[in-house]
């Protein structure tokens, strides 16, 4: 049986957590089970919550399940790129930062990079934008698409009042990081999440499980270098641990 299980490992900064009113999410906690219904007030404008973990650890089904917490189902950009990797609901816009890889699927293949490489996303980029969202500025940004690879043109995102950035590195840039209110990481063992990763791959991406089988092991080192390793890294850094064993 699966378990779940969520460690707060820091405090919040410019935030705070009401204790828990009623049950949504049903977690269990180190020191027991959450009741849910937790209330994140924070100072600034748009509140900003960083959602890190690996490729297919199932970042964006949490985030459709926490953006109906928050309010209003969320869904893509209407009318915009049928592959756009955001959703929008009433009052929460989720993107995806591998929207802002800086090399595509062949010019990763060609500089022999993944896509957890630093090398190969545009942080720059990224933190202006964030920013931007957070200063209640609209930005076009890129779309990376999953299915073809490309890098798409761009889609208009509009500031909104709850604004999620999930993907492998919303931690990794210390600029980035410090627009951060709230962070999470998805702590899923190597078995869950290349099931996950692997049944996904195929339905929706059109990958072949020989080359998933190739991304998993080429991807194994960057990971723990950038995001599951130590020290710290994503694993210690984030206000919340979500363990999936
Ligand atoms: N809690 C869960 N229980 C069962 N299956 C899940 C769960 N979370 C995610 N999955 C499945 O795992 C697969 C990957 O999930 P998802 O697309 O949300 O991951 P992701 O982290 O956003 O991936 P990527 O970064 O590669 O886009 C999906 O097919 C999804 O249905
Ligand atoms: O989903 C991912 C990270 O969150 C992919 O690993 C990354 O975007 C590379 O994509 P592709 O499988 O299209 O080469």
């Amino acid at each position: 049986m699966a378990v779940c299980t969520v460690y707060t490992v820091q405090a919040l900064s410019s935030c705070s957590i009401s204790s828990p009113t009623k049950t949504h999410m049903g977690l269990k906690t180190k020191s027991g089970r959450f009741r849910g219904g937790y209330k994140i007030t924070c100072s600034g404008d748009t509140i900003v919550i960083g959602l890190a973990a690996d490729s297919g650890c199932g970042k964006s089904t949490f985030m459709r399940r926490l953006t109906s917490v928050f309010g209003g189902a969320a869904s893509p950009p209407k009318g915009g790129n049928p592959d756009s990797n955001t959703l929008i609901s009433d009052t929460t816009t989720v993107i995806c930062l591998d929207d802002y890889h800086s090399l595509d699927r062949t010019g990763r293949k060609e500089k022999g990079v993944t896509a957890l490489d630093p090398r190969a996303n545009d942080f720059d980029l990224m933190y202006e934008q964030v920013k931007a969202l957070k200063d209640g500025v609209a930005v076009d940004k890129p779309i990376y698409n999953h299915v073809s690879g490309l890098l798409d043109p761009p889609e208009l995102i509009k500031p909104p009042k709850i604004l999620v950035i999930e993907g492998l590195h919303p931690m990794y840039d210390q600029r980035v990081r410090d627009l951060l209110d709230f962070s999470i990481y998805l702590d899923i063992s190597n078995e869950v999440k290349f099931a996950w990763k692997i049944q996904r791959d195929m339905a929706e991406r059109g990958h072949s499980l020989e080359s998933i089988k190739a991304s998993i092991e080429a991807r194994k080192p960057d990971f723990d270098a950038f995001i599951g390793g130590s020290p710290a890294r994503c694993r210690g850094d984030a206000s919340w641990s979500l363990v999936l064993k």
